[in-house]
């Protein structure tokens, strides 16, 4: 079977209980992730549970979604891929309660390497904080190592 890229539309959530994405995770950040063009993009709102400074997103908040959101290149390419490094600019701060619009590309791929760029700008179009990855492409059996026996993450997912 061939992989057929997805066109433009909502893309699916990793998996119920995902920190990013999942909508049944109450500790999440419940991000809905497009295709557009090419390019993913995400429309946020950072609540006061990721506060750092008061009225100030935190920026392990930011890094949260920014990982997410790259987490879905794998989307791209038909193939799951995981983070194996991340390093962001914060140009701005980002107030707690405003929009914030993510656009992250695949720049290029080298192999199992993938080369991901991504920004966040808010209404008006300034930009808050770029970010740059490397995500690595894994069979699905990176997802089924070792996990605590109890684990209730395993009942809970969908795609993995
Ligand atoms: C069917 C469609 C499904 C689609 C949809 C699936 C969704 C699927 C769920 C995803 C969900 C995501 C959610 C959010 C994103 C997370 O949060 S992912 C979670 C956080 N990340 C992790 O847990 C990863 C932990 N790390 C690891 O498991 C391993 O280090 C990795 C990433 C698998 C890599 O291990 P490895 O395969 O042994 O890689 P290694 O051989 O060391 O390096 C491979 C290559 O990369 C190079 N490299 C390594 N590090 C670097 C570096 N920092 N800079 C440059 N090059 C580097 C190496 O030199 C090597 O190059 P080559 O020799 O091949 O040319």
């Amino acid at each position: 079977m061939t992989w057929e890229p997805p066109h433009d539309g909502p893309l699916p959530q990793h998996h119920h209980n995902c920190l990013g994405c999942g909508d049944r995770n109450p500790h999440g950040h419940h991000l809905q992730v497009r295709l557009e063009g090419g390019a993913l993009h995400a429309r946020h709102t950072f609540d006061e549970r990721h506060a750092g400074a008061p009225g100030i997103t935190h920026g392990g908040a930011i890094a949260t979604v920014l990982d997410d959101v790259f987490g879905f290149a794998g989307y791209l390419i038909g193939q799951p891929a995981v983070t194996r490094s991340l390093s962001i600019d914060y140009d701005r701060p980002v107030p707690v309660g405003a929009i914030c619009d993510i656009t992250a590309r695949l720049e290029r791929r080298e192999d199992r390497k993938l080369f991901l760029t991504a920004e966040g700008v808010d209404a008006s179009g300034a930009r808050l904080f770029t970010a740059r990855a490397l995500f690595l492409v894994v069979d699905l059996q990176h997802f089924h190592g070792p996990r605590p026996p109890d684990s209730s993450a395993r009942s809970s997912r969908t795609l993995l």
